[in-house]
């Protein structure tokens, strides 16, 4: 898998996103599938390109099969979000909520140094837990679980050998597009 990824990082370089206030944020991102998520200035939303112009690579095989193995009956994931966190990254507290058809799962795979993820309830400011992702972890937000709020916030470098540098990689997939 992890080749696949720097194939993919190969074909669609990280971004550094910024909000639509321009305020630069902590990850890296870029994507694959027909669609992928972009922030800038001019908002948050699925773009079928990749902020150069060209169409995103297909979600690779060796991801898509997590996908398959841990949903039951949902449709093929269309867009999959590669998050870089470098060692002083994190992500607030936030909802997936910008995809068309809010049944179908989000799934998530962590790769490289461990992140201390964050889900709370559907309702912002309420009770949270913490716990800690691992590289190889999978976290999938499906059902009552889809719109929990959720966050990282922090890396711990050095935890793990399996990327070239500190930090962490956090591929999600969603189905985006009615
Ligand atoms: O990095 C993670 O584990 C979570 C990423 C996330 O919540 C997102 O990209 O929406
Ligand atoms: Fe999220």
């Amino acid at each position: 898998m992890v080749e696949d990824v720097r194939q993919l990082l190969r074909a669609a370089p990280l971004v550094a996103p910024v909000t639509p206030r321009g305020q630069p944020l902590s990850v890296r991102m870029t994507s694959a599938g027909q669609v992928g998520w972009v922030t800038d200035r001019r908002g948050y939303r699925y773009a079928d390109r990749h902020p150069s112009g060209t169409a995103w690579p297909a979600i690779p095989a060796s991801i898509r099969a997590v996908w398959d193995a841990v949903t039951v009956q949902a449709r093929a994931p269309d867009s999959c979000l590669v998050n870089w966190y470098g060692p002083e990254a994190r992500m607030g507290m936030h909802q997936d909520r910008d995809e068309a058809d809010l049944t179908q799962p989000v799934v998530s795979i962590s790769l490289g140094d461990d992140a201390l993820f964050r889900i709370g309830n559907t309702e912002r400011g309420g009770k949270t837990e913490s716990l800690w992702l691992r590289s190889g972890d999978v976290v999938v937000m499906g059902g009552d679980a889809r719109l929990r709020y959720h966050g990282v916030d922090r890396i711990a470098p050095g935890t793990s050998t399996l990327l070239q540098a500190p930090g962490r990689i956090n591929l999600t997939m969603r189905v985006a597009m009615a």
